[in-house]
């Protein structure tokens, strides 16, 4: 099955009725698309352009980049390999990756291009959070927007999904379609709200909210894909989805690589995540969550994925979540 999500314009004025949708989609799904978002044709094209440059090298050269610049094959699935540029200083953090590499001057216009696609980005995610904010009314915006989300920021991965010839991948995990390999294991993200940019092949799914179901997300003409992850979850008191997502390929008819970017726009690791009592008050008064320092957080999630990049069971629900009774 295939979903149509709301299509948010982050162009246009916020209307009373986008922001309804918005909100519905957020609770839903935690899922939405977003256009008009100001990430030129160009720059995408030439991002990927370079980008394959990079993962068209040697994997002994790959592995100069070192952690968490680069994710090899086999962290996060055998299918997978990952580049990381880390804001705010985006072009020092591509800099930093690609400084081995000989053609210099090559990679000086790469940096710049990280340094513009992850400025572009986090105003992006500005934006897209004062919409959320403003979608549950209230003056939350004026209230929160400064003193809860002033200081976040982002990091973006750079994400290539190859599929092996048939000879040599006899030994990894088929699904029940013989045909759908997991190109990257079903998870929740660890940010505020994340951005990710699919190319036509497809192949994100989000999980039904009965637990069991699975949806497509299908790629969308000059639209991006918003989904809210586990410290916006916390934070809104479990009203907006963090939902359990992941990419499959279809074996059949998979010509070349599968490009996405996925841009994570975060609390700093110091930010005490706690709801304040107004957004509790709006859902019968009832704490969910505990406060928690976001950056314990993240090391409780790697602390328990041992390097395995971002599986699903233990989310903030495990880390946070008040027991009742
Ligand atoms: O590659 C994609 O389309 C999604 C990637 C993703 O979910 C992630 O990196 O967290
Ligand atoms: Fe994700």
């Amino acid at each position: 099955m295939s979903l149509e999500l709301p299509v948010f314009d982050i162009s246009k004025p916020l209307s009373e009725s986008s922001l309804s949708s918005l909100q519905d989609a957020c609770k839903e799904w935690g899922f939405f698309y977003v256009t008009n978002h100001g990430v030129s044709g160009d720059m995408y094209r030439k991002l990927r352009r370079f980008s394959g440059g990079v993962f068209g090298l040697g994997d002994e050269e790959k592995m100069k980049m070192g952690a968490p610049n680069y994710t090899p094959h086999f962290i996060a699935s055998p299918f997978f390999e990952s580049l990381r540029v880390s804001g705010p200083d985006f072009y020092a953090s591509a800099k930093s990756s690609v400084d081995a590499f000989s053609d210099q001057a090559t990679y000086e216009e790469f940096s710049g291009l990280m340094k513009e696609y992850g400025e572009k980005m986090t105003e992006l995610c500005e934006k897209i959070m004062k919409a959320i904010l403003s979608s549950f009314g209230d003056d939350l915006i004026n209230k929160y927007y400064e003193s809860e989300f002033g200081k976040c920021h982002g990091y973006f991965r750079i994400n290539n999904y190859t599929i092996p010839s048939e000879q040599d991948d006899h030994h990894h995990h088929h699904n029940d379609d013989q045909d759908l390999i997991e190109g990257l294991g079903m998870h929740t993200d660890m940010s505020c709200i994340t951005i990710v940019d699919q190319d036509d092949i497809g192949g994100l799914q989000v999980r039904c909210k009965d637990g069991v179901g699975m949806m497509d997300i299908n790629p969308k003409d000059e639209a991006l894909v918003v989904n809210v992850g586990d410290l916006l979850h916390a934070w809104t008191n479990g009203r907006l989805r963090s939902s359990q997502h992941r990419v499959v390929l279809k074996r059949r008819g998979f010509v070349g690589n599968r490009f996405s970017l996925a841009f994570f726009w975060c609390f700093d690791d110091e930010k005490v995540v706690f709801t304040p009592d107004e957004v509790v008050g709006c859902c019968e008064g009832m704490r969910m969550f505990r406060s928690f320092k976001c950056g314990d957080y993240l090391r409780f999630r790697e602390s328990n994925e041992k390097g395995k990049f971002e599986k699903v069971g233990d989310t903030v629900e495990d880390f946070a979540r008040i027991e009742l009774g």
